[in-house]
């Protein structure tokens, strides 16, 4: 791997002048714009912030001080107004000057409101019309941060590093800025036209899927500009690919193995090729595709003729390092996350759940009716049976991975896409780069140690501006929450399982508002039998009442469900006995002094707190009083069932760290002192799990 370093200056110092025009300049006539105006416009645009947080909070401040300004030329104005401008105004007697002053001023305020624009409105930018009105078609009216800043330079002709966090729209940064440079910009006179012409553009991504998708956006803005596209990915038949070629497209898209295919069957021809896009290219390079782009790159034979530009949400050093071998040394950066530490999505709430492998399955369906908001739900899962097989366990979903015919994965996307079902199971292949409307939950199954692939998993939510929810289900025992924590910038939310009675009570709301809909001509075909119910049994019409509705939310009984390892029917006790404890095989010394040996085998979860002075562990519902009343008789022991989970200890905790400090950082010092901590979790439509 080339080691040059990566020296171009970051975007916080560079792109920041970049991001705004003049407002007003026509778009599409941007061609005729003197180097005189574009520098004037990048000087004031050097002014402009350029985070989407803080440009809302630039407009908001520059809307009060507008208003500000506005009454008090009011005032001014108004003044000489009731002296002289008796042909404007009507004569105001002085009683209802000060009435029609303040309704003034409210309607200058709404006029002023008005007249605020957002810096990034597409008008502000070389985007011709056609290319905008497809845009409008789609509702984007304005551009996102990550494409203001890329904008400018891309069509002006430089290489570009983009870096952004998850969805927030970095496909249109390059697919906008190639288009008008081929149509209207530096390579519109080198383009080739014509039948059979070869590509000007070719852009690289590591999954079909994601393939696809980024050839829907060219497809649909390109054929705005009047230009052709192609997708070419593996598992799908040459033959189709290679009639489009010959036909000749001006851009290519498609996975790199497909690609080097086509170039060695002497399909592909870059020798007019005006740009190269490597999307998501750490994910690229990492699944093994080094030696395939190498190649590919490698193809184009004057390199100093094409721009190449490199997109992805994570940006490890060594992409830094295989940036400077294929783009040019005056190549730009444009990085939004730079040294930020929340590397994930913002707009996204980041839950953890303690969760066993065991329990999955029971706790997926209760974490879909408490956080998804009825919007779509994707499940991670770290194998590709674990996702078949939890497909087949959760009604109304469908599993997606590479053990999958490419042809049934097209049909799932579509599916999934389109409404059909509204949870999706699936393995990393879905993690990255995909952007489908309205998905509200991501549950991942593990905590895996790739930080970049949580990162990457939790943004499929929480997209354009969208907020969303991921829980991370995990294994205290096992997991290294404190390492995503520290590397993602996450601060993830300790919440326990949703207790099924607080779910079945949300579901029970549901129930009753479905039967007060049914239509009453029902009623008489159940009347007879409802009244013999209520004759018959001992329990009261309500009680009765809360059976039916039950029945009809799909429960015949309320299990409970331990708040370590959401394992139903069991419960968690946490064990004191007044000195530290050092390790597991303590307890369960502690354990046998007072139970049989068989009972203290059933135990599960064992992990202790992080203050040193504990350990909780769960044990079977119908165990519990055993467990209980045997404390009775071992002097010092106290054994209670937990309302909360206690900060418990990570798998990393360094030596000499038992005693109250809480691992590596995790869950130290998080909510002061380690022991319980307080009442229920939860903010929104999440009050379902116990804070801990
Ligand atoms: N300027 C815009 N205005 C409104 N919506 C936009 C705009 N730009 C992009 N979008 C929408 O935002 C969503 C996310 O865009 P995109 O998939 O390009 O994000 P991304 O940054 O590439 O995310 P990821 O890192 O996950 O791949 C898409 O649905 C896209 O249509």
């Amino acid at each position: 791997m080339p080691a040059l370093a990566v020296t171009e200056t970051m975007v916080s110092e560079v792109s920041q002048k970049k991001m705004k025009k003049t407002p007003k300049s026509p778009a599409d006539t941007h061609d005729l714009e003197t180097p005189a105006d574009k520098k004037s416009k990048e000087k004031k645009s050097k002014k402009t912030k350029i985070d989407s947080g803080s440009d809302s909070e630039e407009l908001k401040k520059s809307k009060k001080k507008e208003k500000k300004r506005k009454a008090l030329d009011f005032d001014d104005e108004e003044e000489q107004k009731s002296e002289t401008s008796s042909e404007i105004c009507e004569p105001i007697d002085e009683k209802n000057r000060k009435k029609n002053k303040n309704a003034k001023l409210e309607e200058e305020e709404v006029v002023v409101e008005k007249k605020v624009e957002d810096p990034n409105v597409l008008s502000n930018f070389r985007i011709s019309k056609p290319l905008r009105e497809a845009l409008n078609a789609k509702g984007i009216e304005a551009l996102f941060p990550i494409q203001a800043m890329t904008f400018d330079d891309i069509l002006d002709g430089s290489d570009l590093v983009g870096r952004a966090r998850t969805g927030q729209g970095k496909t249109l940064a390059f697919v906008l800025p190639i288009l008008e440079s081929l149509t209207n910009g530096p390579t519109k006179a080198l383009r080739k036209t014509g039948y059979g012409k070869a590509p000007s553009v070719l852009v690289l991504l590591p999954t079909r899927e994601l393939a696809l998708q980024v050839f829907a956006d060219f497809e649909v803005y390109g054929r705005a500009m009047g230009l052709t596209s192609c997708c070419l990915y593996g598992n799908s038949p040459m033959g189709a690919q290679q009639v489009q070629l010959k036909r000749g497209v001006d851009i290519v898209v498609g996975t790199p193995g497909r690609i080097k295919d086509h170039i060695e069957r002497g399909n592909l021809d870059f020798r007019s090729l005006k740009f190269r896009v490597l999307d998501e290219v750490d994910e690229m390079l990492k699944i093994g595709f080094v030696d395939d782009v190498e190649l590919i790159l490698g193809k184009v034979e004057d390199a100093s003729q094409v721009q190449t530009i490199l997109f992805s949400a994570t940006l490890p050093d060594w992409v830094k390092h295989i940036a400077s071998k294929f783009l040019k040394p005056d190549k730009k950066t444009v990085d939004l996350v730079g040294n930020e530490k929340m590397k994930a999505s913002k707009n996204v709430r980041h839950i953890i759940i303690p969760c066993s492998s065991s329990a999955r399955s029971q706790l997926i369906p209760d974490i879909i009716r408490c956080y998804s908001s009825g919007g779509r739900t994707i499940i991670f899962t770290e194998t590709r049976g674990y996702a078949s097989e939890l497909a087949g366990l959760l009604p109304g979903a469908s599993a997606l991975h590479g053990e999958i015919q490419q042809s049934q994965r097209e049909v799932t996307l579509k599916g999934f896409r389109s409404g059909k079902f509204m949870t999706l199971v699936a393995t990393n292949v879905a993690a990255r780069g995909l952007d489908i409307d309205n998905v509200q939950l991501i549950i991942q199954c593990e905590a895996t140690s790739d930080v970049e692939a949580y990162i990457h998993r939790s943004g499929r939510t929480g997209r354009a501006g969208n907020t969303g929810v991921a829980v991370l289900l995990y294994d205290p025992r096992k997991s290294n929450i404190s390492r995503i924590e520290r590397e993602s910038g996450v601060k993830f939310e300790h919440l326990s399982a949703p207790q099924p009675a607080d779910v079945a009570k949300a579901a029970g709301k549901e129930a009753a508002d479905i039967i007060a809909e049914i239509s009453d001509s029902v009623i008489p075909a159940f009347k007879a039998a409802a009244e013999e119910l209520l004759n018959t049994s001992d329990l009261s019409p309500a009680e009765l009442l809360a059976k039916a509705l039950a029945k009809a939310a799909g429960y015949s009984e309320i299990k409970t469900r331990s708040l370590l390892t959401s394992m139903e029917n069991c419960v968690t006790l946490l064990l004191e006995c007044g000195r530290p404890i050092f390790s597991p095989s303590f307890v369960y010394s502690v354990l046998r002094r007072f139970l049989p040996g068989e009972k203290v085998e059933s135990i599960n979860g064992l992990t202790l707190t992080a203050d040193g002075k504990g350990a909780v562990f769960d044990v079977s519902a119908e165990d519990l009083d055993q467990f209980l009343a045997g404390q009775k008789t071992a002097h010092g022991v106290n054994l209670e069932v937990v309302e909360a989970l206690p900060q418990l200890q990570e798998r990393e905790k360094p030596r000499g760290g038992r005693f109250g400090g809480g691992g590596r950082g995790g869950f130290s010092n998080r909510r002061g002192g380690g022991g319980f901590s307080g009442g229920r979790g939860g903010r929104g439509n999440g009050n379902f799990g116990r804070r801990w």
